[in-house]
């Protein structure tokens, strides 16, 4: 482990029994991975993956061709617009209006062989590396997904097969705009605190900082550690294994001094699917559901509302509570063994 991850005050995860070959002393190596990505998920919600079987080199150029992108003159920018946004969410290039308490620009896509998809022209390397990146994200989240089927417990292959649409998972580069010396530290939000609105979040960031999450009310900062992944479970996943697993706050702060670049990745759940806790995860641990049944649409466009129209008061945003069930009388009254 580099000495930045032996510091960290987060779990960090090495998942290189998973990218080299060995003999049984691997799968010893594998269960310990799986061990430690059942405690970061249960005590924290997220972790840092590092060894993970990206190569170092395309992160650095989906990084490098973000930065020459955002650098370019808005009117530039503007062009990768998408003739349509009849989509769940839209496509190309947009930047966070005024009003919003999100002081950033981004660029949105789909999976690479999506029609809705649109790239700039320039610079010309933009779409061979965001789509490479693209490739490697999800093959993470696949691994991840199958790693924590196995971590809850519930037959193999379980949660593969529930999520088996991948048109609408979303890759975002965001450039979080350099806080102005003069701004008030209230004004300081690149992305306010929110909670994700799917399975899970692979997020690939540079070496700027501003990344934080919220462990028993304290905001951790990830510092960030090269070529690692920060990833985070979602509020899906929250509901599927009956809060076995948490989706946590986190944040991003504007960085002082020069801007911070990271790329996204949203490993969402077809949209028609029905969620609630998995009868199998229930059946293990023999609890009530903690969540009733709603369709993911719906909960979807209630949390994209909010994103791009934040209510005045950011504690009224939308949470996944919405569909909590509050312990029973009984359940509650239940002597705990
Ligand atoms: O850019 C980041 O570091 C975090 C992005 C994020 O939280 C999100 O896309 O949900
Ligand atoms: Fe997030």
């Amino acid at each position: 482990m580099s000495p930045a991850a032996a510091a960290a005050s987060f779990p960090v995860i090495d998942f290189s029994p998973f990218f080299t070959t060995g003999g049984g002393e691997n799968e010893v190596e594998k269960e310990e991975v799986i061990n430690s990505i059942r405690e970061a998920c249960s005590d924290y919600g997220f972790f840092v993956a590092v060894n993970h079987g990206i190569p170092a080199e395309a992160m650095d150029r989906s990084l490098e061709m973000a930065h020459e992108f955002f650098d370019r003159p808005s009117e530039e920018k503007l062009k990768c617009t998408p003739p349509t946004s009849d989509t769940p969410v839209t496509t190309g290039y947009a930047k966070q209006p005024d009003h919003s308490p999100n002081k950033n620009e981004y660029f949105l896509m789909f999976e690479p062989a999506s029609a809705f998809n649109v790239y700039p022209t320039s610079p010309a390397p933009f779409r061979g590396a965001v789509d490479e990146i693209y490739g490697g994200l999800l093959a993470m989240a696949r691994l991840i997904e199958s790693l924590m089927n196995r971590c809850l417990g519930v037959p193999e292959g379980l949660m593969e097969k529930f999520n088996d649409d991948r048109q609408w998972d979303i890759m975002t580069a965001f450039r979080y705009f350099a806080a102005a010396e003069l701004e008030t530290p209230d004004k300081k939000t690149g992305l306010y605190g929110h909670k994700d609105v799917n399975l899970m979040t692979l997020v690939l960031q540079d070496q700027v900082g501003g990344l934080e999450f919220q462990k028993d009310g304290e905001w951790i900062p990830i510092t960030p550690i090269p070529h690692s992944l920060v990833v985070n479970v979602g509020d899906i996943i929250q509901v599927l294994s009956n809060n076995k697993f948490k989706s946590v706050n986190h944040k991003v702060n504007s960085p002082q001094g020069r801007d911070r670049h990271s790329f996204a990745f949203a490993y969402l759940i077809g949209f028609e699917k029905m969620v609630e806790p998995l009868a199998e995860v229930m059946k293990e641990s023999k609890e009530e559901p903690k969540f009733s049944k709603f369709r993911y649409k719906d909960y979807f466009q209630l949390r994209v509302a909010d994103l791009f129209n934040p209510p005045a008061n950011l504690d009224d945003a939308v949470t996944i509570n919405h569909y909590a069930i509050p312990p029973t009388v009984a359940a509650a009254a239940a002597p705990a063994n």
